[in-house]
């Protein structure tokens, strides 16, 4: 470890300033470029001590656990900055990802994201000598910062740190940390612990009990299995209620979501028939299925489930096809995907490669890509873009406010 004062070149894809040193890069968080300033070093990572010269872009953080210090919470990478160099921050990973793969169309203004709209939060959680500790982790360790505030979560959650607390400690056996994952639903909070000691029935009663005297709560699960639910969780996608399984993937702020699914379903059209990829519970299928017939495929059982639940219960939907099948593995051929007219296809962080092999061999008209990678983005619409689509536009989408994360919706025609 040495102590070093060094000029900050640029903004790295993780949201660190990178100083370029005689020794290699260095990666210093909370650092902004143009700045002068002093940091502890240990080898490419350099810990802010303080700042000579400041940016004019640097703005004062909102949340009192945005810090260099050692107890700074991880969640947010961005927060010093203002909000047009943030703005294109974000963007400019879309439109440089496509560039580095020979791609220049036309990319839009990032959607932006307001504060208080995470729905979807996960708190680290473990028992300690002096209590409960609940809170998020700090960057890249697994040392929990108990958090009292943060600007991005849902109020709606940080109003239940209290009820949170009391059913972690109920669920803690011994003083691993565990995971909580909290989604805001319409008839309550959907808490999914994951990680905990099998509960034995002594403890079991007792988280019951605790659950029970909590009026926000709408269900607790623990790695996987119900524990209580004293309301169903439901989600709202575009009008059609869902249940989503304990934990279920879903997307980070119903507003993001709101834009994304606007995006698909007006490139879409009037398609009659529309294949949904990595359907996850509904979050596009049961949109579409208000005028279009669309067959949803998804790996995960239960996501399929819930999906399928709700296109059977509610009225006004045109039918809708479920199959649960491994995309990455046996992706739908080129003469399996000849039926459709439009395919929506939202992979996790690696992409949708072998998929889009097969798709850009099927000739199906319209396509809409959803991603959380630009990386694996850019490389999948290279192979579209190959034989013979043309990128209408890219739509970067902020669904996670100042993490160095970015979504992105791209509409494809051939
Ligand atoms: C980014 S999420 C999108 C889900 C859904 N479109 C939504 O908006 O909620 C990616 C989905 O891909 C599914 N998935 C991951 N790997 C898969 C695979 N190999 N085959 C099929 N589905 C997969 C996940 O279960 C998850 O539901």
């Amino acid at each position: 470890m040495s102590t070093l004062t060094v000029t900050i070149n640029r903004l790295g894809a993780h949201g660190h300033g990178i100083a370029n040193t005689a020794e290699g890069p260095v990666y210093v968080p909370h650092a902004l470029p143009g700045e002068t300033v002093a940091i502890a070093r240990n080898g490419s990572h350099g810990t802010l001590l303080s700042t000579a010269t400041s940016s004019p872009d640097r703005v004062v953080p909102l949340c009192r656990h945005f810090n260099p210090d050692r107890d700074a919470c991880g969640g947010c990478s961005l927060q010093h900055l203002a909000e047009q160099p943030y703005t294109d921050f974000k963007r400019n990973l879309v439109v440089e990802a496509l560039r580095s793969k020979g791609l220049t169309p036309p990319v839009e203004p990032l959607v932006t994201c307001g504060l208080g709209q995470r729905r979807r939060t996960v708190f680290s959680a473990r028992r300690t000598d002096k209590g409960l500790l609940l809170g998020f982790n700090r960057a890249e360790t697994n040392h929990i910062v108990s958090v009292e505030e943060c600007p991005v979560a849902a109020p709606a959650i940080m109003a239940q740190l209290d009820a949170l607390r009391s059913i972690a400690a109920a669920l803690a056996g011994g003083s691993e940390s565990f995971r909580l994952t909290v989604l805001e639903t319409l008839a309550g909070l959907d808490v999914a612990a994951e990680g905990v000691k099998p509960l034995d029935e002594k403890r079991r009663r007792a988280a019951i009990e605790t659950v029970m005297r909590l009026s926000a709560i709408a269900r607790v699960s623990v790695n996987g299995e119900i524990l209580v639910e004293p309301r169903k969780p439901l989600v709202d996608f575009g009008g059609v209620l869902v249940t989503p399984p304990p934990g279920a993937f879903m997307q980070a702020t119903k507003e993001a979501e709101d834009a994304m699914a606007a995006l698909v379903l007006a490139h879409v059209g009037k398609a009659k028939r529309v294949l949904d990829l990595f359907a996850g519970s509904g979050t596009f299928a049961l949109r579409l299925a208000r005028t279009a017939r669309v067959h949803a495929v998804e790996g995960e059982d239960k996501l399929l489930k819930a999906l399928d639940l709700a296109a059977r219960t509610t009225e006004g939907l045109k039918p809708v096809t479920v199959e649960k099948r491994d995309l990455f593995r046996r992706p739908l051929t080129a003469q399996e995907l000849k039926v459709y007219d439009a395919v929506v296809f939202d992979p996790p962080r690696a992409g949708a490669e072998a998929q889009v092999r097969e798709l850009a061999r099927a000739g199906v008209k319209k396509v809409a890509a959803v991603s959380c990678n630009p990386l694996t983005l850019a490389r999948d619409l290279r192979l579209l873009v190959d034989q013979g689509y043309e990128i209408r536009s890219v739509i970067p989408v902020d669904q996670f406010l100042w993490s160095p994360h970015v979504e992105a919706v791209a509409l494809l025609q051939r």
